[in-house]
C-alpha cells in the first residue's frame, strides 16, 4: 500500500460511520415532516373552518373519520342509485355527504334550485365535470367564464326554431330508417337503445354537422358504443376514490381503455370537421337557412319543455324580426372562424365534441325510456295511437312541423316520461360563494359542490301524487299551471340550460310518432322491475327490453267517428 492510500484510508470513513450519518439524515428528515405535516393539517382545517361550521348544520348520514360517506359510493351503478334515492327520504330536501374531504350538498327543493339554477353567479360547473375534458375539452357543457358565455352567445342561435324547421326532413328520412331497421328483430325481445342511439347520433351527424348519408360509414354505430363506454369509465371514476387522481387512472386498465375509445371518439369528428372544412375551402362555402318566415311565437314555445320558464332560447325565437340568415350549428362554428371570430380549430372541435355526446346520449336515454312506457301502458299507448291516426290517418306521409304542434298528448307523454326518468339526473355546481337557502335556515359553504337532485324533485310525492306511477296528464295546463316552475328540470334552466332543448324535443316528436305510426310496443317487464343505473345519463341496467309487432293500421272512415 502507498503513503497515499493509507492517508486516504485515514480520512475516509469507515461503514459504520456512514450508516450512522445516514441515521442522522434520515431522522432529522422525520423529525421535520412530522411537524410540517401536522402544520399543514392545522392550517388546512383552520381554513376550512367555515365550511366545517355551516356544514355541520346541514343534516346528512354519519360518516367515518377521513373517508366520511364515501363508501356509499361503492358497489354497483344500480346499486349506488339506489342507496343514495333511499338516503333522501331519511333527510328531507337539502342533505351532505362527505367523499373523503369533498363536501356534497344534494338539492331537491325546487325553491332552492331556483336559487342556484335562475342565476348569473352559481354557473361554473362542479370540478366532477374535469373528468370529461379529454373527452370534451373546455367546451359548452364544462367551460367557464367569458369562453362559455361568448361560446354560448355564438351556439344558441344555431338551435333556432327555424333552423329547426329546416331539420323537419332529415328527421322524417331517419326515422323512416329506424323503421325500416326494426323490421328485422320480428316480434322477438330486443333491446332497443342500440336502435335509437344510432339513430340519434346519425341524425346529429347530418342536422347539427350537416354531413350527409352517403358520406357516413360504420362510424355512426362505433361512436355511440363508444361514448356509452366512456359514460361507464366516467361513472366509475365519479365513485371510485382511486380512481379520481389522473395520474393512477392512466396505469389502470379503465386508463388504457379511455385511450383506445376516444380515438374512435375523436376520429369521427376529426374527420367531420376535415370535410366540412373542405367543402368550405372548394368555394361552397356554409350551407346557409333562411328563414323564409317570421317565428310563430306560439309555435316556439309549444317546443318549450317548461312552459312557464324562459331562457335565451325563447328570447331568440320570440325577438327575431324580419328574414335572417341562419345557420346550422357547425357551418356557423366554422364560417365565425374564417370571418375573424376568435375561435381556433381546437375550439371548434371541443364544441363539436360536446354536442355530439349532449345530443346523442340524452335522446336515446329519453327515446328509450318513451317507448318502454308505451310497451308497459298499453291503454296510454292506445291513447297515443288514436291521436296519430287523428293527424295522420292511413297516409304514410312525413310528417311536418304543423302535425306536430297537434301532437298533444304524445307531448305529455314525452314530458312525462322525462319526469319519471330524467336522462340527465343530476346536475351539480361548484359554489365560489356562499349561498342562504330559501327552503331552511340554512347556508351553503364556499368550495362545497351542490348537487341538483332532478330525479328526486320529479319523484316528490307532494308534488306529483304518485309520483311513481306513469300519467302523462301530470301535463295537463291546469296541473303545470300550479306547480313551482323548477319542480321539472329535465333540460336544466336557467342560463345554463340545455341549448338543445327545443331540438331535442322536436326530434323526439317525429322519430316517436314514426315508431308508434307504424308498430305496436309491447313489454314484458314493469316500471317496478326496472334497475336504474346512473352512469352519467340514467339508463335501465338490464337494457331497453321490449317487442314490437307490425301495426295493422285502422281505415280513415272508422277513424273519422
Ligand atoms: C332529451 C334530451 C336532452 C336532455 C334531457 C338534455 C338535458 C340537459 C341538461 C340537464 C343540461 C344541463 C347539464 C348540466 O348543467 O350539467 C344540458 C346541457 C346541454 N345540452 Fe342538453 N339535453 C338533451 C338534448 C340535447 C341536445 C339534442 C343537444 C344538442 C344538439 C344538447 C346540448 C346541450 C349542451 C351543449 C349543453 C350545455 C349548455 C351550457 O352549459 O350552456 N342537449 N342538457
Amino acid at each position: 500500500m502507498s503513503a497515499a492510500d493509507t492517508l486516504s484510508a485515514a480520512a475516509a470513513p469507515g461503514p459504520e460511520a456512514v450508516a450512522e450519518s445516514a441515521l442522522s439524515a434520515s431522522t432529522v428528515f422525520y423529525w421535520l415532516l412530522l411537524p410540517a405535516v401536522v402544520l399543514y393539517f392545522i392550517y388546512y382545517r383552520l381554513q376550512r373552518r367555515r365550511m366545517y361550521e355551516l356544514a355541520d348544520k346541514i343534516p346528512g348520514p354519519p360518516g367515518l373519520p377521513v373517508l366520511g360517506n364515501a363508501l356509499s359510493f361503492i358497489g354497483k351503478n344500480e346499486e349506488i342509485f339506489e342507496r343514495v334515492y333511499t338516503m333522501s327520504f331519511e333527510f328531507g330536501s337539502v342533505v351532505k355527504t362527505w367523499i373523503g374531504p369533498k363536501l356534497l350538498i344534494f338539492l331537491t327543493d325546487p325553491r332552492d334550485v331556483e336559487l342556484i339554477l335562475s342565476s348569473n353567479v352559481y354557473i361554473d360547473k362542479s370540478t366532477e365535470y374535469r373528468f370529461f375534458k379529454p373527452w370534451l375539452g373546455e367546451g359548452l357543457l364544462i367551460s367557464s367564464g367569458q369562453k362559455w358565455r361568448s361560446h354560448r352567445k355564438l351556439i344558441a342561435p344555431t338551435f333556432h326554431l327555424n333552423v329547426l324547421k329546416s331539420f323537419i326532413d332529415l328527421f322524417n328520412a331517419n326515422s323512416r330508417d329506424v323503421v325500416n331497421k326494426l323490421r328485422k328483430e320480428g316480434t322477438k325481445t330486443f333491446d332497443v337503445h342500440d336502435y335509437m342511439s344510432e339513430c340519434t347520433v346519425e341524425i346529429l351527424l347530418e342536422t347539427a354537422m350537416g354531413v350527409t348519408k352517403s358520406t357516413q360509414d360504420k362510424s355512426g354505430y362505433e361512436y355511440a358504443m363508444a361514448v356509452m363506454k366512456m359514460c361507464d369509465i366516467l361513472h366509475l371514476r365519479h365513485t371510485k376514490l382511486w380512481l379520481r387522481p389522473d395520474w393512477l387512472f392512466n396505469l389502470t386498465r379503465y386508463g388504457t381503455e379511455q385511450v383506445k375509445l376516444l380515438d374512435v371518439i375523436h376520429g369521427l369528428t376529426k374527420k367531420v370537421l376535415k370535410k366540412k372544412k373542405e367543402e368550405f375551402q372548394k368555394g361552397g362555402g356554409a350551407k346557409r337557412y333562411i328563414a323564409s318566415e317570421q317565428t310563430d311565437t306560439a309555435a316556439a314555445a309549444a317546443l318549450s319543455a317548461n312552459k312557464g320558464l324562459r331562457d335565451d332560447l325563447d328570447e331568440q325565437d320570440e325577438n327575431d324580426v324580419g328574414q335572417k340568415k341562419r345557420l346550422a350549428f357547425l357551418d356557423l362554428m366554422i364560417e365565425s372562424a374564417q370571418n375573424g371570430v376568435v375561435l381556433t380549430d381546437e375550439e371548434i372541435k371541443e364544441e363539436v365534441d360536446t354536442i355530439m355526446f349532449e345530443g346523442h346520449d340524452t335522446t336515446a336515454a329519453g327515446s328509450s325510456f318513451f317507448l318502454s312506457m308505451m310497451g308497459i301502458h298499453q291503454d296510454i299507448q292506445d291513447k297515443v295511437i288514436q291521436e296519430l291516426d287523428e293527424i295522420f290517418g292511413d297516409s304514410d306521409r312525413p310528417a311536418t312541423f304543423q302535425d306536430t304542434l297537434e301532437m298533444k298528448y304524445l307531448e305529455r307523454c314525452i314530458l312525462e316520461t322525462l319526469r319519471m326518468f330524467p336522462p340527465v339526473p343530476v346536475i351539480a355546481r361548484q359554489l365560489h360563494e356562499e349561498l342562504k337557502l330559501a327552503s331552511m335556515d340554512v347556508t351553503l359553504p364556499a368550495g362545497c359542490t351542490v348537487v341538483v337532485g332532478t330525479y328526486k324533485i320529479h319523484h316528490r310525492e307532494d308534488i306529483y301524487p304518485n309520483p311513481e306511477v306513469f300519467n302523462p296528464d301530470n301535463f295537463i295546463p291546469e296541473k303545470t299551471a300550479d306547480r313551482h316552475y323548477y319542480a321539472f328540470i329535465p333540460f336544466s334552466a336557467g342560463p345554463r340550460s340545455c341549448v338543445g332543448r327545443k331540438y331535442a324535443m322536436l326530434k323526439l316528436k317525429i322519430i316517436l310518432s314514426t315508431i308508434l305510426r307504424n308498430y305496436r310496443v309491447y313489454s314484458d317487464l314493469t316500471e317496478k322491475d326496472f334497475k336504474l343505473t346512473a352512469d352519467i345519463i340514467l339508463k335501465r341496467a338490464e337494457g331497453f327490453k321490449v317487442r314490437m309487432q307490425p301495426r295493422v293500421r285502422r281505415s280513415a272512415a272508422v277513424k273519422a267517428h
